[in-house]
């Protein structure tokens, strides 16, 4: 299998949803793509039959796309857009350690009991990559069919790093955007995944789009504050990986994280919820390491720490909310 990868410019790590979404769409102009699945037989059925079964049925699979489950002969590429789970992220890196292209991060959480982000994490499992940073609202089902999507792409590396993975990644209906701020884009992202679990929660005790639009304004409000405090741009915050995907995630059911608040808004247990998911709901591991992070730096982050309690299953849907709404009134300033 290695032989068929030697010369390809891209290479995507990880087949679930949006690694196989992101294959999908850098195959789209015939360019060949490696996508390295975990489980042998899905790189099988991938090279097969052109489609993704587990992870994304319904789409049909490029041609040019080149499915393995070989890690090391991925360490041949150039650039490699990495797509496994947050809490994977550096036990399946460590398979690399001497990886010294571009590594591009497209998962969104915090690494549980480290707290670290995911460039630290990719900063200590393979030192020589150039990290860059790939995040913004886009449902991978939306991205595989095509539909217009923009995302921001920080480049740890400036604009040099930019220069190179700009023509690699970008396609007609694919849009990135220039950042140097890391740290944004990957705070962005984790946090919105935590809101979107409160979000699904209003939409499960139908407590209606008021509710929904306070609560993505004042978990925005709980974003920038932890944001800043870890030395994100404001920008970033209020950018595609920030505010951008905030008001995705927590406006439909076609996000896992939105969808597993409104089960626990409907009243199914925590541990129902989450039990026998297939795909990943990254709030639900985030949330407790986010609040701990928070609490550290002396941040409120009521809601975040709401949906720990829930995801904890230490209180009933209704009560929780009950508690947020009873809270003293204060200034709005998002930053107080
Ligand atoms: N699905 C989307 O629309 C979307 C969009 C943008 C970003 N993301 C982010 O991309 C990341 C991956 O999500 P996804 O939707 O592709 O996943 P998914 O839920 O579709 O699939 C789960 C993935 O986890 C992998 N996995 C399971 N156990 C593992 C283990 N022990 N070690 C390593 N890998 C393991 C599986 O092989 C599979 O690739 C997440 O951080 C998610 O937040 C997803
Ligand atoms: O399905 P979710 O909740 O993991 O969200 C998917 C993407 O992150 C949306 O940008």
């Amino acid at each position: 299998m290695s032989a068929a990868l030697n010369g390809l410019a891209i290479g995507v790590i990880g087949a679930g949803a949006w690694g196989t979404a992101l294959a999908q769409m850098l195959a789209s102009d015939g360019r060949a793509v490696a996508l390295w699945a975990r489980e042998p037989d899905l790189a099988a059925t991938i090279n097969a039959t052109r489609r993704n079964p587990t992870y994304l049925p319904g789409a049909t699979l490029a041609e040019t796309i080149t499915a393995t489950s070989d890690l090391a002969a991925m360490a041949a590429l150039p650039v490699l857009l990495w797509v496994t789970p947050a809490q994977f992220l550096g036990s399946v890196l460590s398979g690399l350690p001497h990886y010294a292209g571009d590594l591009v991060l497209c998962a969104k959480g915090i690494e549980a009991g480290t707290g670290r982000l995911m460039a630290e994490v990719a900063r200590a499992a393979a030192p020589a990559a150039q990290v860059a940073v790939l995040s913004g609202p886009t449902f991978a089902h939306e991205v595989a069919a095509g539909l217009p999507t923009a995302v921001t792409l920080a480049c740890s590396g400036g604009d040099a790093q930019w220069q190179r993975l700009a023509p690699t990644i970008a396609r007609p209906t694919f849009r990135p955007y220039y950042s140097a701020d890391v740290i944004g884009a990957e705070i962005g992202g984790a946090v919105k995944n935590v809101l979107a679990i409160a979000c699904g929660v209003v939409e499960g005790l139908g407590l209606g789009q008021n509710a929904r639009a306070a609560l993505i304004s004042r978990g925005f409000a709980e974003m920038q504050r932890f944001g800043l405090a870890m030395g994100a741009q404001a920008e970033t915050l209020a950018g595609l990986s920030g505010l951008g995907d905030l008001v995705l995630t927590c406006s439909s059911s076609s996000s896992r994280n939105f969808s597993l608040g409104k089960a626990l808004g409907e009243g199914q247990t925590a541990s129902a919820a989450l039990a026998g998911r297939a795909t990943v709901a990254e709030g639900a591991y985030t949330a407790p390491v986010l609040a701990d992070l928070a609490r550290q730096k002396g941040i409120a982050m009521p809601l975040v720490d709401a949906v720990v309690t829930l995801v904890q299953g230490q209180a009933p849907a209704r009560d929780v909310v009950a508690s947020l709404l009873a809270r003293p009134l204060r200034a709005e300033r998002p930053l107080g």
